[in-house]
């Protein structure tokens, strides 16, 4: 199938900062839209994301540079070209960019242009994305982690840790999953609000109070989900994004936020087993730094067998770095973004090597988001059986809801939510 037409643009991300959006036809009249979304907390051997750097425009913030290379070098070869599949049309982007990190051409541009193409290819042969992607096999609906308290790089309070999350995974459904997810975030807004605490929200959709201490976080979650009339660890659990690559200096912790007090790599070992038999966490993501392998491997030691540990920064989606991490048997999960590596096909690849060695993928937002939905999509292909994208007040993380939950509809009783088992060691 020929692309007849790209285009791209300049649009906005939740965050008010430019990005790319990529319109795309196909020969026999299939139109389709991606648009890429941006991090905040980025790894350090993420794929590139192109900026103009001309800060008279959004503070050298603009994509009209990864515009133009979808619009010109990219649309130059592959339009009108006869294109097979998804692996084809990205190695041909990979190899046009012809750099290791997608520096070139950025890969903002690449990754719309791959979205895009898959977007169409489901479209024109008349199945739903998460089908095209994943095969008729997928099925299993996922359990939502929803980041009900925003601290870190996400919020401007005091909490260092950037992702406080709820999992309600003893929901028969995603649907009801969503329900009590949503009624634990109300209700956390009326414990914040009855202790005079802000309820104004992070970059992620969960509130973003000036709390006393990062423990203070967790427990006016348990709070909430007391008072919603669910039991902490039963019906919903705890998982955490600390995101501790921000807080690394000089092969030191510093609760940059909070006491500015500094910890070494053990130290943060024992807060984190101290924190997992305290608190019902059945989920920890990026609870070191990128940088601190060796605290790592100390850590999947420690807690490897009890709970599920995601490298987010630590791998950035990317095959090679995930294969570093299974031969030192380090974590026992991955982060799943796409545009940490800038094309559908490379981040199936990584998901397929994590599978093959029994690490469970996580599939992620950014906290630059979009209205595109293709996560939710990719979370049902992979059969990921759970995901972040935020919490219950922003649009752009909402959709993502709405789109699983019309996948739900749509796939009826072959349909099978996760629930517990979707977190490696959970009991
Ligand atoms: C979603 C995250 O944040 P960002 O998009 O800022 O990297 C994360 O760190 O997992
Ligand atoms: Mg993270």
């Amino acid at each position: 199938m020929k692309i007849q037409k790209i285009e791209a643009i300049e649009i906005l991300d939740s965050r008010g900062n430019p990005t790319v959006e990529v319109n795309l036809k196909l020969e026999d009249g299939t139109t389709s839209r991606a648009m890429v979304p941006s991090g905040a907390s980025t790894g350090e051997r993420e794929a590139t994301e192109l900026r103009d750097g001309d800060k008279k425009r959004y503070g050298g913030k603009g994509v009209l540079k990864a515009v133009e290379n979808v619009n010109t070098v990219i649309a130059k070869a592959i339009k009108d070209k006869s294109i097979h599949t998804q692996r084809e049309l990205d190695y041909l982007l990979i190899e046009l960019d012809g750099t290791k990190n997608k520096a070139k051409l950025g890969a903002n541009a690449i990754l719309g242009v791959s979205m895009a193409y898959a977007r169409a290819k489901a479209q024109s042969a008349k199945i739903p994305l998460y089908e095209c992607l994943g095969g008729s096999y997928a099925h299993i609906m996922p359990v939502p982690c929803m980041n009900v308290i925003n601290g870190g790089k996400h919020a401007d309070n005091t909490l260092d840790f950037q992702e406080f999350m709820i999992a309600p995974h003893s929901a028969p459904s995603f649907r009801e999953a969503i329900r009590m997810g949503e009624e634990v975030f109300h209700s956390l807004k009326n414990v914040l609000k009855t202790k005079g605490l802000s309820t104004g929200v992070g970059d992620e959709g969960g509130f973003a109070p000036d709390l006393k201490s990062n423990e203070q976080a967790v427990e006016m979650i348990l709070e909430g989900i007391h008072k919603a009339g669910y039991k902490p660890g039963i019906d919903v659990s705890i998982c955490l994004d600390p995101a501790a690559s921000e807080m690394w200096e000089n092969g030191m912790y510093k609760f940059f936020k909070s006491s500015q007090k500094l910890v070494s790599s053990d130290e943060m070992v024992k807060l984190w087993e101290s924190w997992t038999t305290q608190y019902p966490i059945v989920l920890l993501e990026d609870g070191l730094s990128e940088n601190d392998w060796e605290g790592w491997k100390n850590l999947t030691d420690i807690l490897g067998d009890k709970i599920e540990i995601v490298g987010d920064d630590l791998f950035c989606t990317n095959k090679s770095i995930l294969e570093k991490g299974i031969e030192k048997g380090v974590a026992n999960s991955i982060l799943i973004k796409l545009n940490q590596i800038g094309t559908v096909t490379e981040t199936l690849e990584t998901t397929e090597l994590a599978y093959k060695n029994s690490y469970n993928c996580f599939v992620s937002h950014r906290s630059g988001e979009t209205v595109d939905s293709f996560i939710a999509d990719l979370t049902v292909a992979l059969n990921a059986g759970h995901l972040k994208t935020g919490s219950g007040c922003r649009g752009e993380r909402i959709e993502k809801f709405n789109q699983l939950m019309r996948i739900e509809n749509e796939l009826g009783k072959s349909s099978q939510f996760a629930g517990l088992k979707a977190f490696k060691n959970a009991k």
